[in-house]
């Protein structure tokens, strides 16, 4: 297959029809097996060419891919063909094309029939934009492993990843959901006595850029070969450059077994790249398979946590446990109310003073005076705290003030009178438990009964409500990133958490409505990333993403 020209990713697809007008496709406007009317050639790919069709009975746009005559002439490979395509069409994950039938005509035409998509491939997308911010690139490629792991469980491998491969549709508000295309029909082309394009008569299958080392060696593939051209991709997505791309084919070759690549980070330190996301790259792409990751999904767990770790929330060193919250200030009697308080006795005294004094001139002998009873009852209602500060408390509040106080006096409610409390270090707090979410159990501050001593001989302080909600809130970007596709605008997702005393994230489950949902699932796998401060004890805690 010729190598790629520079600028360009497009590779053996689309094949050269010289200078000349083609001829009209013969068979545009034929309906294949009596269902799939051909309406337009979308492309032409190694094994043959890809029309968009319509389902003629439910009106459905599909997409035919009809194997050329060359291929479709040997039995035994067509047969190989229809073998693959019936476990690929098994793989049904939601980043895999989905093939819906496949066949033969009467005519000898051999056939497949897939899902249509709109869009364009990984590589359209990287000639127009170039590279992508890592977070981007890391994204995209999670969906790709995805869909790979589906197939590895299913015992297929690719064989020929590349990003002609790996198409980019819209889905919602996610520009960029994947999808995989021709699995498993690399597989058939092994033993295809049909040299394709790409093989350029090297007698290597798959794409030069994107071979496994182990391949030009002669080694029988397994899975790994899928493993190093994601690695590949994911170099090309962060650099917007190939690791190993000669000015050759054979130069191409030699640089996959013998060259080492250049660390994404310092090919393009602009793009500030993490150290970690450097380490996943160039552990995929080992020229030893021995070295890659043993499976794709071990790949993308590696990939998932360097995301993790760029994201993590700076852990502040342990900190001192809390000293014991300050003690209650005594409540202070303002100057305002002792003057309050005064003016109200002396109101209450003058009172008293003047009935026993009417009394007195109009009877002539001072009796008790009842009415003070209902003078003071209010007064003392009004103002108990007077009664043990007053006395203590120098007053030298003028009248005239005061008469003002007396009838805000009345207003406010009036703590109980202080009473000097001795130093208490905080009691014991309990962890919060996967039962009690800490949301809802008492903050640490609170203080509960007869305090026990233990705080600064057990470790890191307990992960407050606010420490969990700020590391949550540094992954509301990727849970948008990853999780959107699966989302309506806005839509809320609460995730109970239980975060270990190492700050790991122990488990993450969707609550409420979303509990079990694919959207709440990915909301939860992505809180799974966090890494807190460590902390005494483990805590549970919830936490709500708006998408
Ligand atoms: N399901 C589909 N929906 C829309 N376009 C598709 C679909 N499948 C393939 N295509 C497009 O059809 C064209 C030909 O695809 P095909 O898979 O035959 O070739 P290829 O993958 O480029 O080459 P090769 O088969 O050599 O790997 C490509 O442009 C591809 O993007």
């Amino acid at each position: 297959m010729p190598l790629r020209p520079s600028g360009s990713r497009r590779s053996v697809s689309g094949r050269t029809h010289g200078m000349w007008p083609e001829a009209p496709d013969p068979l545009l406007g034929h309906t294949l097996a009596d269902r799939y009317r051909l309406e337009k050639v979308i492309g032409h790919g190694g094994m043959g060419t890809v029309y968009r069709a319509e389902h003629v009975v439910i009106r459905k746009p599909v997409a035919v891919k009809v194997l050329d005559a060359a291929h479709s002439e040997r039995r035994v490979e067509v047969q190989r063909f229809l073998n693959e395509a019936r476990a690929a069409s098994k793989i049904r994950h939601e980043h895999v094309v989905d093939i819906t039938d496949f066949g033969s005509t009467d005519d000898g035409l051999v056939f497949l029939v897939m899902e249509y998509l709109e869009g364009e491939d990984l590589a359209a997308t990287s000639d127009r934009e170039g590279s992508l911010p890592w977070r981007r690139a890391a994204a995209i490629v999670l969906q790709i492993a995805a869909a790979l792991e589906a197939a590895h469980a299913q015992g297929i491998i690719h064989r020929d990843m590349k990003p002609e491969n790996c198409f980019r549709i819209r889905r919602g508000n996610d520009p960029d959901f994947i999808k995989v295309l021709d699995f498993g029909i690399a597989k058939v082309l092994e033993d295809s006595e049909v040299e394709r394009p790409s093989s350029a008569g090297s007698g290597l299958l798959g794409t030069p850029e994107y071979l496994a080392p182990e391949l030009i060696r002669g080694l029988k593939p397994d899975a790994r070969v899928d493993i190093y051209a994601v690695g590949v991709m994911l170099y090309d997505l962060l650099v917007g450059k190939l690791p190993f791309a000669g000015e050759s084919f054979m130069s191409t070759l030699t640089a996959h077994l013998m060259e080492l690549p250049t660390p994404p980070s310092q090919a393009r330190p602009a793009a500030e790249i993490p150290a970690a996301l450097d380490a996943v790259v160039l552990r995929a792409l080992a020229k030893d398979r021995d070295l890659r990751y043993d499976t794709i999904g071990e790949f993308a767990a590696a990939l998932r946590a360097a995301i993790a770790e760029a994201d993590v929330v700076v852990a502040p060193p342990p900190t001192p446990p809390p000293l014991p919250p300050p003690l209650p200030e005594p409540p202070r009697t303002s100057p305002r109310w002792i003057a309050a308080g005064v003016v109200a006795l002396l109101v209450l005294f003058s009172a008293v003073l003047w009935t026993m004094a009417k009394r007195f001139y109009t009877t002539g002998q001072v009796a008790p005076a009842p009415a003070a009873a209902t003078v003071v009852a209010p007064i003392a209602a009004a103002a108990p705290v007077l009664a043990a500060p007053v006395a203590a408390t120098k007053v030298e509040a003028p009248v005239e003030v005061a008469k003002v106080e007396v009838a805000k006096a009345e207003a406010p409610p009036v703590a109980a009178p202080p009473v000097a409390a001795p130093p208490v270090e905080p009691p014991p707090v309990e962890p919060p438990t996967d039962e009690a979410p800490a949301d809802e159990a008492p903050e640490p501050a609170t203080v509960r009964g007869p305090a026990t001593p233990k705080g600064p001989r057990n470790g890191p302080a307990p992960l407050t409500a606010d420490e969990f909600a700020a590391g949550m809130a540094k992954l509301g970007a990727r849970v948008k990133l990853e999780c959107s596709r699966y989302a309506l605008r806005k839509m809320a997702v609460t995730v109970q958490v239980v975060v270990g005393a190492d700050g790991s994230v122990k488990s993450a489950e969707p609550t409420g409505s979303q509990a079990g949902s694919t959207l709440g699932n990915c909301v939860a796998r992505v809180a799974k990333t966090a890494l807190l401060r460590p902390s005494r004890a483990k805590s549970s805690h919830r936490h709500t993403f708006t998408m």
